[in-house]
């Protein structure tokens, strides 16, 4: 687990951070990069708009996702099968050029004994989708912070994301989506199961 998140601050560890003035200062800064003027009307307030947007939007910083997979109960009549939580809508940053990743994560588990609340499947794409990320590294992330808090028999993870940086800049080519797969334990080494997560998300 600690592997997944030592890059990123822990929970409540905000003392690294750029102050307000700061992060308003280098919007004002980007303002002026884009050919505009900070300090006509209606740019005065943007830079504090877009200063807690960004906290809104990389609020996964601050989030455990030991935390929130930490309440699992037991208690669902020796249920073991397949559960498959799938087409949880997100949105991204790409980390290479800070433009949104539009896409849903399909996530599986294969119960050993507990489970998990089925919110917390998607409170966990949310935390991993609001940093910057590339997607291989947001499919592998939320299949590893299952794999590791819960213990489950395995795990899988599909995300299918459209990159705006794909789209709306550079190499312009809107509507294509990139499909990525993380499959650990029994997943990884079963293609049966593999197969069957694959048909039940497309069900
Ligand atoms: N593998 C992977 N690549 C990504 C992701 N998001 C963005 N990229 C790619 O990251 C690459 C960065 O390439 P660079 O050549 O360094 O940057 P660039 O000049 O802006 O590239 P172009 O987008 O081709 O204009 C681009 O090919 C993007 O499409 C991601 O989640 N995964
Ligand atoms: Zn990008």
């Amino acid at each position: 687990m600690d592997a997944i998140v030592k890059n990123f601050p822990a929970a409540g560890q905000t003392d690294a951070r750029p102050t307000q003035q700061e992060a308003e200062d280098a919007v004002r800064v980007l303002l002026r990069w884009t050919g505009d003027d900070p300090s006509r009307e209606g740019l005065l307030d943007t830079p504090k708009r877009v200063a807690a947007a960004y906290r809104e939007l990389f609020s996964g910083y601050e989030k455990s996702p030991e935390e929130i997979l930490g309440r699992t109960f037991e208690e669902v009549a020796g249920y073991k099968d397949m559960v498959l939580v799938r087409d949880i809508p997100f949105y991204s940053h790409c980390e290479h050029h800070m433009v949104p990743i539009i896409g849903k994560a399909h996530v599986a588990y294969l119960p050993k004994g507990r489970v998990l609340g089925l919110s917390k499947v998607a409170r966990l794409v949310e935390i991993y989708g609001r940093r910057l990320q590339t997607q291989e590294a947001l499919t592998a992330q939320i299949a590893n912070a299952i794999q590791d808090v819960l213990d489950p028999r395995g795990v899988a993870v599909m995300i299918d994301a459209e990159h705006l940086c794909m789209a709306m800049r550079g190499v312009q080519k809107q509507g294509s989506t990139t499909l990525t797969t993380t499959f650990t334990a029994e997943f990884e080494n079963n293609a049966a199961e593999q197969a069957r997560f694959l048909t039940l998300i497309r069900t």
